[in-house]
């Protein structure tokens, strides 16, 4: 059986990490299984329960911190958004690679209890393409787009603690950094 790995994808909003992820999923749907996080959000058009997420009240949210139901939990643009630990660490256990696509504090909690997993960070080619990327999107009120493009420049200074960096320019492109991030790491040192 191959070894369980847990892999970080983290980026500022809009960036194009579910974009790439849902690419990356469909080419490798039998390796790599994605975490479907808990969330306080509102569910966008078009967002389906415990596929997208697990759309939670906040006070169901807190019980689930308070029973130690996460792997890792953080507060985004004033809502809460968590890990499930249980299906995360079933899935490594049975050997699978399990992808987290979550925000920098999440990811900062994820390494200090995983320092093995693979860190990946996704930056936009520029700051006035991410904010067209999320205003054209279109799926978020404008206090929480400003919000969000707030937090992005904090997100973007804390690149540097990531494993790898990947520019989200060419999304083609961005795909197979990845996967050559993922499946040939030593051809991408040599
Ligand atoms: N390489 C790219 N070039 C142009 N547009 C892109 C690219 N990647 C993603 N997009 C577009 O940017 C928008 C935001 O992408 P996406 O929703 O995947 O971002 P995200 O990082 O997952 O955001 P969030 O963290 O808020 O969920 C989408 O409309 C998507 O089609
Ligand atoms: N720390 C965590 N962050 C998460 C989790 N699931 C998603 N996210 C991140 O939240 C923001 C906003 O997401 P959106 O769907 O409202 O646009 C984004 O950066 C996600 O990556 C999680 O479980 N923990």
């Amino acid at each position: 059986m191959s070894k369980g790995r847990l892999i970080v994808l983290t980026g500022p909003s809009g960036v194009g990490k579910g974009t790439l992820l849902k690419s990356l999923l469909q080419r490798h749907k039998d390796d790599l299984f994605l975490s479907v996080s808990a969330t306080t959000r509102s569910p966008r058009p078009g967002e389906v329960d415990g596929k997208n997420y697990h759309f939670v009240t906040r006070p169901q949210f807190e019980r689930m911190v308070a029973q130690g139901e996460f792997l890792e939990w953080a507060e985004f643009a004033g809502n809460c958004y968590g890990t499930p630990r249980k299906p995360v660490e079933e899935k490594i256990r049975s050997g699978k690679w399990v992808i987290l696509e979550i925000e920098l504090d999440g990811a900062r909690q994820i390494r200090r209890s995983f320092p093995s997993a693979l860190q990946i960070f996704i930056a936009p080619p520029s700051m006035v393409e991410l904010e067209a990327r999320i205003r054209g999107r279109a799926q978020d009120p404008e206090a929480a787009i400003l919000r969000r493009l707030q937090r992005a420049w904090e997100e973007i200074e804390a690149a540097g603690e990531f494993d790898i960096q990947i520019v989200n320019d060419d999304l083609e492109r961005a795909l197979g950094e990845i996967e050559i991030a993922l499946f040939e790491p030593v051809a991408a040192v040599c």
